[in-house]
């Protein structure tokens, strides 16, 4: 829903370039998410570095595409919070600590998987 237009939803199309957009805006204005899609680029580097086989492949790009959507599911909830809880208050901090740590943990299984992949390829 857009609020202000007549239409309840927009075409699958827009949808889409919205959500370009909003992948744009996040990649410009975050720190963050540049770190993540550069840890994305290694990740790909070492892939082929490493000779790394199909599955391998499979769990490296599932891995980074599961971080990097994390990351910007946190840059969403940090907006939202900032919209309604501009002031400081402990449940502002509580939820933004929370969806960081979300990221953080995913981030660690994503690095363990991927140490597992190399591994496998080296050793293998
Ligand atoms: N409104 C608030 N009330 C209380 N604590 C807050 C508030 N806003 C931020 N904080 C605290 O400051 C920390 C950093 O908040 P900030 O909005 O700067 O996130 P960030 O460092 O930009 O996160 P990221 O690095 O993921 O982009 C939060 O994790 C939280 O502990």
């Amino acid at each position: 829903m857009i609020p202000g237009q007549k239409e309840n939803h927009p075409t699958f199309r827009r949808s889409f370039l919205f959500a370009a957009q909003g992948f744009r805006t996040a990649v410009r204005t975050e720190r963050n998410i540049k770190v993540m899609l550069a840890g994305g680029a290694l990740a790909i580097a070492l892939g082929v570095a490493c000779g790394v086989d199909l599955l391998g492949w499979a769990a490296i790009v599932v891995c980074c595409g599961a971080v990097i959507s994390a990351e910007l599911l946190n840059t969403a909830i940090e907006t939202v919070v900032d919209l309604v809880s501009p002031e400081f208050h402990p449940l502002a901090g509580r939820a933004k600590d929370i969806a960081a740590a979300a990221v953080w943990v995913l981030s660690i299984a994503a690095a363990v998987v991927g140490a597992l992949v190399y591994a496998r390829a080296l050793l293998g």
